[in-house]
């Protein structure tokens, strides 16, 4: 077993936190040869639950869980973090957009990005999933900065991916290992843009075997854009099985790499590519080298008017999410 990695999950008490926990303790993340230490964090009100939490994982006898703690302390919670999954945060409701979430939820970011610049390692790789996820990765970066690297910060757009897997997998009647290279392009909201131009099913350009552009411009898109408010409508509650699984799916792959000639959607601060605005966090194609664990984005690939007017539209999403962040975060009392 090789030495422990410190994990901290943030909001452990909370819907996703207890879908999260089990796969990360049990090795599906970081590998059955691979130790854990996992801190949970939420706020003092849910300590009784948290504690719940812990009492679970130990009962689920797991040979990769070195140990577990349940904190309500930033300070405790965020030394020392080689990955941190930053979840708590407030979710939304039926009728919200996830941007409505983001005057309750941004000044968790930025005080965790000022914990992770005093505590956590400089090596700490971060995924923000608590919404309007980009922009809270952006803001956890602006105040981690100088001390985590920006490139450490994403935010999860893995759901997003892995819906329109399923959605083309369902379409075609093949199954999710056929389907390949999918992209969700800008923000984690429903102007994202979902394009299958690079994917393959069975090794086949995805709209070959599809064969129906009015579907792949339109249901195709519309489903997985709206799909996280149609989760809350049937549920009356986020979707937090699949985000669980995402999440997994995302440090996973940034832990192990991806596989040859396949890429995967992550939010990361763009560098520039696709003149897409730098240091906004955006939805591109990745690829993660397994030995650095650097992630780098897929280049030259082509857009049509289509697609432009779709990576317009989010991007601009982005720039108002990311002023308005800005804003809230100079007003003094946050
Ligand atoms: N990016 C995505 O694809 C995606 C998918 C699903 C959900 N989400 C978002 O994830 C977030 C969590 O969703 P959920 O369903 O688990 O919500 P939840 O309400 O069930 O749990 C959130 C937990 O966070 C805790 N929390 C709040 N403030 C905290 C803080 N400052 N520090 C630590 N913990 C804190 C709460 O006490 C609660 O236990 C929401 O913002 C939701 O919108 C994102
Ligand atoms: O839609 C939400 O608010 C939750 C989450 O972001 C999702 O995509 O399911």
């Amino acid at each position: 077993m090789s030495a422990p990695l410190r994990v901290l999950v943030t909001g452990a008490a909370g819907q996703i936190g207890y879908s999260i926990v089990i796969r990360i303790a049990d090795g599906t993340v970081f590998g059955k040869d691979q130790a854990v230490q996992l801190v949970l964090l939420d706020v003092p009100q849910c300590a009784t639950v948290l504690e719940g939490v812990v009492f679970e994982l130990q009962d689920c006898a797991l040979p990769t869980l070195h140990s577990v703690e349940a904190v309500t302390d930033v300070q405790q919670a965020f030394t020392g973090v080689d990955y941190a999954f930053l979840v708590g945060a407030m979710p939304r409701r039926e009728g919200m957009e996830r941007k409505d979430l983001l005057a309750a939820n941004v000044r968790i970011f930025k005080a965790q990005g000022k914990a992770l610049a005093d505590f956590a390692k400089p090596t700490t790789k971060v995924i923000v999933v608590g919404n309007p996820a980009n922009t809270n990765a952006f803001i956890a970066a602006k105040y981690a900065a100088g001390k985590v690297p920006a490139r450490n910060f994403s935010a999860m757009t893995r759901l997003d991916h892995n819906r329109a897997l399923g959605q083309l997998a369902l379409k075609t009647g093949t199954t999710i290992g056929d389907v390949k290279n999918v992209i969700i392009w800008g923000n984690h909201s429903s102007t994202q843009f979902p394009d299958v131009t690079h994917a393959t099913i069975k090794n086949q350009p995805a709209a070959t075997v599809v064969n129906d552009n009015a579907f792949l411009q339109g249901a195709f898109i519309s489903t997985v854009q709206k799909r996280g408010a149609v989760i809350i409508e049937k549920r009356k509650l986020s979707s937090a099985m699949s985000a669980a699984k995402a999440a997994c799916d995302h440090i996973h792959d940034w832990h192990f790499g991806t596989k040859a000639g396949e890429f995967v959607s992550m939010a990361v601060p763009s560098d520039g590519s696709y003149g897409i605005p730098q240091g906004l966090v955006f939805s591109f194609p990745v690829t993660i080298d397994a030995a650095t664990k650097e992630w780098k984005i897929v280049q030259g690939l082509t857009f049509d008017d289509f697609a432009k007017g779709k990576i317009a539209a989010t991007t601009k999403e982005l720039e108002e999410e990311r002023d308005d962040a800005l804003k809230a975060c100079d007003d003094a009392s946050i």
